[in-house]
């Protein structure tokens, strides 16, 4: 469960009483999630979500995350949006920790997404994409090839613990992907999380984004990655075409990808798989037994990465070329 850090009513009373929030009524944590503490408080006004920021989150790109959901959502995207204080600060402090207010976002996320939620999520990705243009703050990824480096230095020793042999054949890829990297390709701002469990739907219809905590200036087709990798495989670890090639029409009946994006899908997919490889690695070697967080398991990006592996053309993700 994600509530690293509790709150005390009379604690929690007293920081709303900066906002034009109304009467609290009840709150409560929030089991999902992985990164931060977060809280649903239904006040005498509208329901919010509480979010106390935890410890991959810098308090220095706070105005970063809130600003750019202020900026999303001003171009059209529907995206929770941060509760001004009442002296216009978007952060307060509670128990300790930099916290915000944001407004609820109708709709739940699906666990069994299929390839016409693929659809709806590559669309609005490449709004996101569209709308994110003009933000005026900038914060390069952390977690590209310099990050991931770090994260293996840190992990490195112990990689075989988790599957014989790993070590050596990680190093080969983190040495692939620092040489083959693609630059100049168009860039811009990515939400660089959009798993399932960050996009809502009512019914079949796309409510909305959350989690904007990873974002970031990279690759917009890094981003178009990301989602091949946490939308379009099944459970059994096989790619399924059929999720990919809506994933990438939806995507591209907003914005059409150029043909050295495509060209590059294979390497920007391998990347990602193991970026989300390595956090999880990291964590499932640091995290506590018995801590109140469920690890993610690393070997699913893994069975990932060794399918990027083996592309031969971008066709293989359902593109037609
Ligand atoms: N604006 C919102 N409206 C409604 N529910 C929300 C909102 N923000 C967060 N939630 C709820 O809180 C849960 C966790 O939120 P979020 O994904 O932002 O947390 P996190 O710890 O950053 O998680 P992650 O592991 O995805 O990085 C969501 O699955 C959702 O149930
Ligand atoms: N979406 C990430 C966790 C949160 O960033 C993962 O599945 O590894």
């Amino acid at each position: 469960m994600a509530v690293y850090t509790d709150i005390a009513e009379d604690e929690l009373k007293w920081f709303l009483t900066e906002y034009d929030a109304g009467q609290l009524l009840s709150y409560k944590g929030i089991a999902e999630g992985v990164e931060n503490s977060n809280f649903l408080l239904h006040t005498s006004k509208a329901p919010l979500i509480l979010t106390l920021y935890e410890k991959r989150v810098e308090k220095s790109d706070l105005p970063f995350f809130l600003g750019l959901m202020q900026h999303l959502s001003a171009g059209g995207l529907s995206c929770p949006l941060p509760l001004p204080r009442k002296d216009g600060a978007l952060l307060g402090t509670l128990s300790g920790r930099p916290a915000a207010l944001i407004s609820f976002l109708e709709g739940m996320w699906l666990r069994k997404p299929e390839a016409k939620h693929c659809r709806e999520v590559g669309k609005a990705l490449a709004q996101m994409h569209v709308a994110g243009e003009g933000f005026a703050l900038k914060r390069p990824n952390a977690l590209s090839l310099k990050g991931w480096q770090t994260l293996w230095d840190k992990s490195e020793s112990r990689a075989d613990e988790v599957e014989p042999g790993l070590q050596n054949e990680i190093r080969s890829d983190l040495n692939f992907l620092q040489a083959s990297w693609p630059k100049d390709l168009p860039d811009g701002i990515i939400h660089a999380d959009l798993f399932p469990d960050n996009v809502f739907f009512l019914g079949d219809e796309l409510s909305g984004l959350i989690d904007f905590y990873f974002a970031c200036n990279d690759l917009l087709a890094y981003d178009v990655s990301i989602c091949l990798n946490a939308w379009c495989f099944e459970k059994d670890g096989a790619y399924n075409i059929t999720k990919g090639m809506q994933m990438l029409e939806g995507y591209q009946s907003v914005r059409p990808l150029r043909d050295e994006e495509i060209a590059a899908l294979p390497t920007l997919s391998r990347g990602s798989a193991l970026r989300f490889f390595l956090t999880r690695l990291y964590d499932w070697l640091t995290t506590p037994e018995g801590a109140m967080v469920t690890k993610k398991d690393p070997l699913e990006y893994l069975r990932k990465l060794r399918f990027h592996r083996q592309i031969s053309s971008p066709a293989e993700y359902g593109l037609s070329l």
